[in-house]
């Protein structure tokens, strides 16, 4: 509770502003498990239930009491969190513990390598830059490859024991010229990456142009490299983009004493990026087919699969991996937001140890990333996850049950108000159907406004003291993502307030869902 600067803001005034125009803009002053404390008029704290969870954090919910007395035992021992340029075994004891998750949600023995991050979108940019290097290192011994073949063609050329084809050209040190001239525009292609449609990747420089949302993405896609994004219900739509931006280069063999002109492939393809469940895109589950598609088509292509956990994993689908139950396994994976334990900033990409370019070490590093306190926070974080033999994972599964069936139970009541309940575990949505037509003119408004979800938002914090948020990709979706202590309690208040709201939408005009 520092010193206010009232009437003078300065932190994104604009977004203060839009957050109140929605009657969103709550100070809250403490944080415990599932509940957020705001400060009321007469200075008293008011409990909000709070289903927004950090965006996913929050798995071990708000200033979680074992976490945090460890951190503060850390500090006051004076754990060196500013090391950097040293060894820093408790990233490696981070490192060893999540592959011996991973290997065990995968069903082998795979190992992977760990580079660390400070946020979501760093992690992805570092397996952006990783799958890059190694692509340019590919794409560099196949171009030396090639020029290794012309040269042995125009030497047996000159020494008789080859021939040029009638008709190719002039000389064999032409075709070599036309050879290197169609190769240097092919290699000069920028790469691309492919992305699901509605896709959420970050919104740092590279990694937005992975973030399907138009408002996000284009107005920096002159920053840095392109993706496709790919339909998620189409099959065969993904072998057709890769069919449509195959890139290929030319190389000379000699067969029965001829010179052969032969078509390769080259990896245009940086890595192909997912999330297993769309979170911030309105939580939308990959379908077992979708995953089966991408998965082969990567297999067969050398495409890298990057699989993003940073909202789907640690535990919050009910497994460590969201992907595990797809079966889908990735090149790379990704983890952040809950991995910091509510309260430190730490993330990880992995990548697979065949794959690894070790000297991705010494171009990539980042100031706080590593440090002594977030990766032994994530540690405890990784030990309180698995205790039990991964009692938080099915404690997961069975809140996240319990939750979806109170919202198919107000979907049933409400069929003209909620369009859809989806997710798994502590990761689900309930989707309203779109009143821009609706026959009352608040409500239309309020529809037409884009911002539906946040207006219903605002009416539940006023009203119910729930916190909730859609997301900017899917406005008409609530996104509920509390921590693995949800009560029954807390689901019970949420389906008050939902209620209320679907009987508002149904029987009235809508108008007490603006804000005052
Ligand atoms: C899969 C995935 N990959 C990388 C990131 C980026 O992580 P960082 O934010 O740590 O950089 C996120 C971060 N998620 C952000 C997010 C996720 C979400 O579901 C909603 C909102 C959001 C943002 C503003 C208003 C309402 N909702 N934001 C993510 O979900």
């Amino acid at each position: 509770t520092g010193p206010h600067t009232a009437g003078s803001e300065y932190a994104e005034p604009f977004l203060l502003a839009v957050l109140a125009s929605g009657g969103l803009d709550a100070e809250y002053v403490r944080g415990e498990r599932n509940t957020l404390y705001r400060r009321g008029e007469n200075g008293e704290e008011v409990p909000v239930t709070d289903f927004v969870g950090g965006y996913g954090s929050l798995m071990l919910g708000h200033n979680h009491p074992e976490i945090n007395a460890y951190a503060k035992e850390l500090l006051d021992g004076g754990t060196p969190v500013h090391a950097q340029f040293s060894r820093h075994p408790y990233a490696n004891d981070v490192a060893a513990a999540l592959n011996r998750i991973v290997q065990r949600e995968r069903g082998d023995d795979e190992s992977y390598y760990a580079i660390f991050a400070n946020s979501g979108a760093e992690a992805n940019e570092a397996a952006m830059k990783h799958a890059e290097l190694d692509r340019g290192l590919r794409l560099a011994a196949l171009a030396e490859e090639i020029d290794g073949h012309i040269t042995e063609v125009t030497v047996r050329v000159a020494d008789g024991t080859a021939v040029l084809p009638a008709g190719s050209a002039d000389s064999v040190e032409e075709l070599a010229a036309e050879v290197r001239r169609r190769n240097e525009a092919q290699f000069a292609r920028p790469p691309l990456f492919l992305v699901p449609e509605g896709g959420f990747h970050g919104k740092l420089a590279g990694s937005v142009q992975l973030t399907h949302n138009e408002g996000y993405r284009l107005p920096f896609r002159a920053l840095a490299a392109q993706a496709r994004f790919v339909p998620r219900d189409q099959p065969g739509a993904l072998r057709k983009i890769v069919e449509e931006e195959r890139a290929k280069v030319l190389d000379l063999t000699v067969e029965g004493g001829e010179v052969q002109l032969v078509e390769r492939d080259f990896p245009l393809f940086t890595a192909f990026v997912l999330e297993p469940v769309l979170g911030e895109g309105g939580i939308h589950e990959l379908t077992p087919a979708f995953a089966q598609e991408v998965q082969q088509v990567c297999a067969e292509t050398g495409i890298p699969l990057v699989i993003d956990e940073i909202q789907t994993g640690m535990g919050r689908t009910g497994t460590f991996l969201a992907a595990t139950r797809l079966g889908l396994k990735g090149d790379y994976y990704t983890l952040a937001k809950s991995l910091g334990g509510g309260i430190a900033k730490a993330a990880v990409m992995l990548v697979r140890r065949p794959l690894y370019r070790g000297q991705f070490e010494l171009a990539h590093s980042s100031t706080f990333a590593k440090d002594s306190f977030s990766c032994l926070v994530a540690l405890k974080v990784l030990e309180l996850l698995e205790a039990g033999d991964g009692a938080v994972y099915r404690t997961a599964a069975e809140r996240g049950e319990r939750m979806l069936a109170m919202l198919r139970a107000v979907r049933d009541e409400f069929p003209e108000v909620v369009k859809d309940v989806r997710g798994r575990g502590l990761m689900v949505g309930l989707e309203f159907h779109d009143q821009s037509e609706a026959a009352a003119e608040p409500l239309r408004q309020v529809a037409r406004s884009g911002f539906f979800g946040y207006f219903v938002a605002g009416h539940m914090l006023r009203a119910h003291r729930i916190r909730v948020f859609p997301t900017s990709s899917a406005v008409n979706t609530l996104r509920f993502e509390p921590s693995v202590y949800l009560t029954d309690e807390e689901i019970g208040r949420l389906e008050t307030s939902l209620r209320d709201v679907c009987a508002i939408i149904r029987d009235t005009d809508g108008g007490s869902l603006a804000p005052v």
